[in-house]
């Protein structure tokens, strides 16, 4: 038996170097380089501590024992630092260092005798669910809200699993059935335990693998939808919204109506202070055109300085409260940058549904815009009609401090 032991052993290993070899490629290919190089490392680490297992079977050394028990328990808190590095989660470094202090003062406690299997055996248990426990909160943590609950416990089955039978194995020694597995003298369970590394091995490897590419999946998913430096939908996200928008709104017979907004004199901010700025500048200005916006209403980054608000369930003259509100916090909220103030000011068009068709509707909302920049800019034009959305475009005045939805005159600053 001791032969096949030996042989299983050598599989392990095997398979363990092979996921090791695996991660170290994913490393070199720079694919989530940081979590590959910890996956890398645990699975070096499980490589170490096999060997060690091995060796204990000859000695039944139980300093070798501990050793390689403690061993395997830092490779899974690799793979739990992996997973929190591959999602950007807070490492929360003090958990593994509790966790290590307790390991290292339980340890010793236990007397190094063939009859303390039992105990090794529940403290490796309980510490192992720990870490498991930290892996599979964490994967439904990060997907949870994308995919639902179910979804991702199956993102991470082999962890929840892990979970499951150490609870099983803990309770059965705690009322003292019989120590099951890893016992020196126990030939059957010390054979099937060897497969139950086998299948940890392969399954926990290949669990973090699909993790890592579902990651990259995600990735190019937001790429392909969001802009990378405002964090808003892009122009091919916001026509699909827009359809979406407007199917919705036909069967409810409800009007919704979008805005086009354009920051102003924007190459003047780049020439006088750099891109850099002109970035920030950008991205200030979103997150004030946001305080203006609701919950249900999708801005987006439709060129670039240009934007595009989508607002359900709202007819010309909402939308038009909005747009003032919108382009009078813009111009209340200027950028400070090394203690200067760079105004920033913006037009906007604003069309509804109900005045012009869907092919229309963007480009009605555009003119209106553009009658606000030929207007003097810094104000909002609306778009009134359908065939001819740019000569009926209604230019309309800023509103009073006090009375948000009402015209005054353009204000520049
Ligand atoms: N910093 C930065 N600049 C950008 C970005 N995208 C476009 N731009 C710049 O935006 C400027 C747009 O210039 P124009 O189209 O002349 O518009 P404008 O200066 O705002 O003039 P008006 O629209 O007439 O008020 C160009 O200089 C672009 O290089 C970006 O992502 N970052």
């Amino acid at each position: 038996m001791v032969e096949a032991r030996e042989v299983i052993f050598s599989f392990i290993i095997m398979v363990l170097a092979t996921a090791s070899a695996s991660w170290l490629m994913l490393v070199y290919l720079r694919i989530a380089r940081r979590a590959s190089l910890l996956f890398f490392s645990a699975n070096l680490l499980f490589i170490v501590s096999c060997m060690l297992m091995a060796a204990r079977f000859g000695r039944s050394g139980f300093l070798i024992w501990n050793l390689a028990d403690i061993i395997t328990l830092v490779g899974f808190s690799l793979f739990s630092l992996g997973v929190r590095t591959l999602y950007h989660q807070p490492l929360r470094l003090y958990h593994y260092g509790l966790l290590a202090m307790t390991v290292l003062l339980v340890y010793p406690v236990i007397p190094g005798q063939l009859s303390s299997a039992y105990w090794f055996a529940l403290t490796f248990s309980v510490f192992s669910s720990a870490l498991f426990y930290f892996i599979a909160r964490d994967i439904v943590a990060a997907n949870r809200k994308r995919v639902g609950l179910v979804r991702s416990l199956l993102l991470g089955w082999p962890f929840v699993l892990a979970i499951g039978l150490n609870g099983i194995r803990v309770i059965t020694q705690l009322s003292n059935v019989r120590p099951v597995y890893f016992t020196h003298n126990d030939e059957i369970f010390g054979v099937s335990i060897l497969w139950f590394f086998i299948a940890a091995a392969v399954f926990f490897n290949i669990a973090l693998v699909g993790q890592v590419l579902w990651r990259m999946i995600q990735r190019i998913q937001y790429q392909a939808d969001y802009d990378g430096l405002t964090d808003l939908l892009n122009y091919r996200a916001f026509q699909r919204q827009l359809a979406l928008v407007d199917a919705d709104a036909k069967r409810r017979a409800q009007d919704f109506s979008v805005l086009v907004i354009d920051l102003d004199n924007f190459k003047q901010i780049n020439d006088s202070y750099g891109h850099l700025v002109g970035d920030e500048a950008l991205k200030h200005c979103v997150q004030t055109m946001a305080m203006a916006t609701r919950q249900q209403d999708c801005l987006a980054r439709t060129g670039g300085e240009e934007f595009s608000l989508l607002m359900p369930d709202t007819n010309l003259a909402s939308a038009h409260q909005v747009a003032e509100r919108m382009r009078r916090l813009v111009e209340e909220n200027p950028l400070r940058y090394q203690g200067k103030r760079v105004p920033l000011t913006v037009s906007i068009g604003v069309a509804s549904r109900a005045l012009s068709p869907l092919e229309h509707l963007i480009d009605c909302a555009d003119n209106a815009m553009y009658d606000a920049k030929h207007g003097g800019k810094n104000q909002v034009c609306v778009a009134r009609g359908r065939g001819a959305p740019a000569l009926a475009a209604v230019k309309t005045e800023p509103a009073p401090a006090d009375e948000p939805t009402r015209a005054a005159h353009p204000k520049r600053s």
